[in-house]
């Protein structure tokens, strides 16, 4: 007779409950996915998720060999803690809230979807930065307690002729590059020493060789790296001195790669014009924190760039997919 698994000594859980479920691969999944994500998990692994199995999800450090994450932190302690933890399905691009070093001593994937969402990220820098230029934020926040802005009192500007700085010409920084370059009419002046020029978008666009060059020329700046030990910080207050008083800055990239008190200081000082922030240091960005900012007219979203269902459904299917297919090949079963 078998014994109930939860008789069983925990090295030996991991086995008894990828076998419990026809021989499919047991993934847990930490967060909450489209659908279509939890069909595909459904119909390819036993997907351990808060609905089916809440208390058994609780135990994942304990037992999987294989989780599903979209937003949730897995830290150094968590690794440590889940002795049989093999590969780690991101969806979405960062993996900034996964201890990679950690992942790396032990061997562990992580297998993220790089790509996906970038369609859905520059068309949230778009939005950003029509907001500043047409000062929707503020007018928009007045409207909903009942306060009209005269039109008069709101003139803005077009976007169409002005330069896009793009600094970070990945999938995102491209997507970019397109809309603002094909779709605006906006000269481009790009910033990336690590992607071969061949490899960019076929539109006119001018390769700066360093920094200053963007921040000399260009009246929207959006950055698009992750957050490491270099690029935090990069855009402080220096920077923004060198920027043209026109300058719109936009971060949908990474918390802490602008200097939030800088830019605070940037903006009452007048250096910038204005500034989209789709990315904070403290996240979800609160009132107490960020009011001064949104009394200062920057246009903040709580991290939503990538978070569309077209993107949510694309990349949460890629990053199952791309844990079958490690599963697939694991040959230590
Ligand atoms: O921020 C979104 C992502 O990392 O995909």
């Amino acid at each position: 007779m078998t014994p109930h698994p939860t008789a069983l000594t925990s090295c030996h859980a991991a086995s008894v409950i990828r076998s419990a479920s026809s021989r499919q691969p047991t993934v847990y999944l930490l967060d909450n996915f489209h659908p279509d994500v939890i069909a595909f998990c459904e119909a390819n692994f036993n997907p351990i998720t808060q609905k089916n199995n809440p208390e058994e999800l609780a135990k994942w450090r304990e037992n999987a060999q294989y989780i599903l994450v979209r937003g949730s932190r897995v830290t150094a302690e968590d690794i440590a803690a889940a002795p049989h933890l093999k590969a780690i399905g991101k969806q979405g691009v960062g993996i900034d809230k996964i201890d990679a070093a950690a992942c790396k001593a032990r061997n562990i994937q992580i297998l993220n979807t790089p790509g996906i969402n970038a369609q859905a990220v520059a068309e949230l820098v778009l939005a950003l930065a029509l907001g500043v230029a047409r000062q929707l934020g503020p007018v928009l926040a007045k409207q909903a307690h009942g306060i009209l802005v005269p039109k008069e009192q709101c003139i803005g500007f077009e976007l169409r002729g002005r330069t896009i700085g793009i600094i970070g010409m990945g999938n995102i920084g491209s997507a970019v590059s397109k809309i603002f370059g094909a779709g605006f009419d906006c000269p481009v002046i790009a910033y990336d020493p690590f992607v071969p020029a061949g490899a960019w978008p076929n539109i006119p666009h001018e390769r700066a060789s360093t920094l200053d060059e963007v921040w000399a020329k260009a009246d929207i700046i959006t950055v698009h790296m992750p957050l490491t030990p270099e690029t935090r910080d990069m855009i402080s207050y220096d920077q923004m001195k060198a920027m043209k008083p026109s300058t719109i800055l936009i971060n949908a990239a990474r918390g802490g790669i602008i200097n939030e008190h800088d830019l605070e200081r940037a903006l009452s000082e007048k250096l910038i014009l204005g500034a989209g922030l789709d990315c904070h240091e403290e996240e979800p960005p609160s009132k107490d924190k960020y009011g001064a900012m949104w009394d200062l007219g920057v246009m903040s979203t709580p991290h939503l760039g990538g978070t569309t269902a077209d993107s949510q459904r694309a990349a949460g299917l890629k990053a199952a997919e791309n844990l079958l297919q490690f599963i697939q090949k694991d040959t230590t079963v």
